[in-house]
């Protein structure tokens, strides 16, 4: 499986894009503004699109995406995430005065958009790709996902704060790469508890019921914030190989 790192930041600015995850060429995790960066016939390749949160960072992209290849499209995206993120879409995005409803475009009878509720601890099948999903623990109803490649599974926290229940569920599974959030250094670490998030020191606790030797990508700084971040991480000195996460990565897993 290959996983195409489109977009791993907190916010925005030049050069910062924000988080989605392209996983072969019709996967979509999250949808931040790192899709844009696709070309049209990559856009409309995309069938499945698994949403973390109703955070704007994380679903900006959806309504531009389904409006740009509607036209090319001969089956509808399906966008899987909590009932609750679905409901916020639907209220708040999808409502006629944000955007057009595209579950009812070009038509009620064969939209080019559909949503299909999940929930923590259930398992996908998309088009012949495993799926995990995760829990996380955010200021709105969140979820992570692990999903399935030839040498252990690609894990990915989304958003979350301290998350005990994730990490039984980790244990239980080969694990080729962890991607875990960490928003804000430690100098900002009443913001991040604040906004349920990590920093470097809270992910160093979570660490610890980690195995050793899964590879783990911080993502999710915001803006300016990397550079710090990897420095209080790697002077935290938990036993693992950890990196920060770049747009444009490609890891094959
Ligand atoms: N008190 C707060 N609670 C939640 N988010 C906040 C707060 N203050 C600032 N924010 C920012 O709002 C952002 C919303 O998206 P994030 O959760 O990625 O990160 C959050 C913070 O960067």
């Amino acid at each position: 499986m290959k996983v195409r790192v489109l977009g791993c930041s907190g916010a925005i600015a030049a050069g910062c894009k924000t988080t989605s995850f392209l996983l072969d060429d019709d996967l979509l995790v999250d949808a931040g503004t790192g899709v844009g960066d696709l070309t049209l016939d990559e856009l409309a390749r995309i069938n499945h699109i698994l949403i973390t949160h109703s955070h704007l960072d994380h679903i900006v992209s959806i309504p531009l995406l389904v409006d740009s290849v509607m036209n090319r499209r001969t089956r509808p995206i399906v966008v899987h995430a909590l009932p609750e993120t679905l409901e916020a879409l639907r209220a708040h995005i999808l409502n006629w005065v944000i955007w057009p409803d595209f579950t009812q475009l070009p038509s009620r009878e064969r939209p080019v958009l559909k949503m299909e509720p999940l929930a923590a601890g259930q398992v996908l099948d998309l088009d012949g790709k495993r799926i995990e999903v995760l829990p996380a623990e955010h200021t709105v109803p969140a979820v992570g996902y692990a999903v399935e490649g030839r040498t252990g599974w690609w894990a990915y926290t989304g958003d979350t704060g301290p998350n005990p229940a994730l990490w039984p569920l980790l244990a239980r599974r080969r694990v080729a790469m962890l991607v875990i959030e960490t928003a804000f250094g430690d100098d900002e670490r009443e913001l991040a508890a604040a906004s349920k998030h990590l920093s470097p020191s809270t992910l160093a606790q979570e660490l610890r019921s980690l195995a050793r030797d899964v590879p783990v990508f911080v993502t999710h700084a915001k803006p300016g914030g990397m550079g710090a971040i990897v420095t209080q991480v790697h002077a935290l000195d938990s036993g693992h190989r950890i990196e920060h996460l770049e747009a444009g990565q490609v890891f094959v897993i």
